[in-house]
């Protein structure tokens, strides 16, 4: 009878989370990363401090060599330059002929036709997951410029939803928006995520690196994409929430976070992690 208690208490999402982050303690997969110059640092600390191994390998020369040797690739067009983006598309063309998973962040797509035009032609590449936050979604999604302030956002995660399940059925991607609540959605399905603190806004590449984290956690089960999404979405907010518990501003958050996401255990990950469903 405790036992048959025990096991209706435990919380589905929490279990899951702490599956993906302790199979990715085990494996240390390999996530080649081909992000912007801001998000560099932090997101290979997020990766090492989650238990994966960043390689920031963006030359074209390289990608032959190297992406085969993958288990997912992430993909961030935070800086674009147009001698960047033939290297972003052989590495998404040759994951997705390997049967490799691959994640986008459009990170500031609503700032230029040259970033729109050069996201709509990546998810042409099918990405497994797309995570931006609410203004991304909703600049894709209409495939339209100016609805933005650059890199952060306008508008709230929850207003960006239907954009978002539009983008999914059309993309064929899992699509993730982030914000106060992180929405995933594979067009039908919806969760939020609730970890998370407002002071991450002020981390720069905070959002890049969970775009990151959600790329080595789809590398843990690229059949569960929607899953290993929210997963990593609460993850990485659960870091922020203990994080602030010892933070005194943004700088000291950054710290804080990375060495929480490090510490997580168990118990804290079944007791913290809250997933709802929207759909
Ligand atoms: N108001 C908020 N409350 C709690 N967490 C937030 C809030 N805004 C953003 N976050 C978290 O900060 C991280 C970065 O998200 P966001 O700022 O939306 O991305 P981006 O940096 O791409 O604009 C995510 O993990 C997200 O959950
Ligand atoms: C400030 C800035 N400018 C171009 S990319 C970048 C980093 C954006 O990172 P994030 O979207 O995670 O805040
Ligand atoms: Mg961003």
């Amino acid at each position: 009878m405790a036992d048959q208690k025990q096991q209706e208490d435990i919380n589905p999402w929490g279990l899951k989370s702490w599956t993906y982050l302790s199979s990715l303690r085990q494996q240390s997969p390999l996530i080649q990363c081909i992000t912007n110059f801001v998000s560099m640092d932090i997101m290979a600390n997020t990766l090492l401090a989650a238990g994966a191994s960043p390689a920031m390998v963006h030359s074209i020369l390289e990608i032959p060599d190297f992406t085969p040797h993958a288990k997912s690739v992430l993909i961030n067009v935070g800086t674009l330059t147009p001698d960047w983006l033939p290297a972003m598309k052989a590495a998404a063309g040759l994951a997705n002929q390997l049967g490799k998973p691959w994640v986008l962040d459009p990170a500031a797509v609503g700032a230029s036709s040259f970033r729109l035009k050069a996201c709509l032609e990546l998810i042409e590449l099918k990405p497994t997951v797309i995570r931006g936050n609410g203004s991304e979604i909703i600049a894709l999604s209409m495939a339209s410029i100016g609805s933005t302030k650059g890199a952060d956002s306008l508008h709230e995660s929850s207003d960006a939803v239907e954009s978002a399940k539009s983008l999914a059925k059309s993309s064929g991607s899992i699509v993730a928006i982030s914000g106060s609540v992180d929405f995933v959605t594979d067009g039908e399905r919806v969760v939020g995520a609730h970890n998370g603190v407002p002071m991450m806004q002020k981390i720069t590449a905070s959002g890049c690196s969970v775009t990151a984290l959600i790329a080595a956690f789809v590398a843990i089960d690229p059949t569960h994409a929607f899953e290993a999404t929210a997963s990593a979405f609460s993850v990485f907010g659960l870091a922020g929430d203990i994080g602030m518990e010892l933070a005194k501003g943004p700088a000291s958050l950054r710290m804080h976070l990375i060495d929480s996401l490090h510490r997580l255990d168990q118990d804290t990950v079944l007791d913290r992690v809250t997933i709802t469903n929207f759909s």
